[in-house]
């Protein structure tokens, strides 16, 4: 005979992502993958490909599709990064910063949610550019200079709360000179299961 308790759980729905926010999860970074593998054996089954890929994650995303890929923007302007974001960024923690966030979707569905700090000192002169790329990648602004160079790829547990929530995620500084920006992905389960 089920307990009460189990019989209240089966009736109540799991909560779901509310599908017009982004609904970035909470993320302990790590700074490798063999690291975070300490904590979480799923970084190394079928995500792990997508937290190790090196070039641009937008042409490997391109490369799965079937038929098309794009960009979804759900937020640009200026914010203010999270006081861990801007520790990592170097930049004073109430300093706004252009924040983009889209999700990167192949073949019509959602794979990735993407979170990008762009610092002030980035948006001066050429970086201008940054403001304006409306659903064109960020990766092919990136990746179209060699002044861009990626530092070490971070892997992230992500502390879902809702089902559709992404539960990996993998990280990099991009830095040219002394600018540095700040590119978090959050792999959702459709792009790897
Ligand atoms: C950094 C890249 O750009 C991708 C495109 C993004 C965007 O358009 O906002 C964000 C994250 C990336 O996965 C890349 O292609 O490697």
């Amino acid at each position: 005979m089920p307990s009460r308790g189990s019989d209240i759980n089966l009736n109540v729905p799991e909560p779901s992502a509310d599908p017009r926010s982004l609904n970035i999860p909470r993320t302990e970074w790590y700074q490798s993958l063999a690291a975070a593998g300490l904590r979480n054996d799923d970084v190394h089954g079928p995500a792990r490909y997508w937290l190790q890929v090196e070039g641009s994650f937008t042409q490997a995303l391109r490369h799965e599709c079937r038929h098309s890929f794009h960009v979804e923007i759900h937020h640009e302007g200026f914010a203010q990064p999270s006081p861990e974001e801007a520790r990592h960024l170097g930049i004073p923690w109430r300093q706004n910063a252009w924040v983009r966030e889209v999700r990167l979707c192949g073949d019509g569905e959602p794979w990735v949610l993407a979170r990008t700090i762009i610092p002030l000192k980035c948006l001066e002169g050429e970086g201008r550019r940054l403001r304006r790329l409306g659903n064109r990648p960020l990766g092919a602004y990136l990746f179209s200079s060699p002044r861009w160079q990626r530092g070490p790829i971070e892997t992230g547990l992500c502390t879902t709360e809702v089902t559709g929530q992404p539960e990996i995620a993998r990280r990099s500084l991009f830095s040219n000179g002394n600018k540095s920006l700040l590119v978090g992905e959050y792999l959702l389960p459709a792009l790897y299961r």
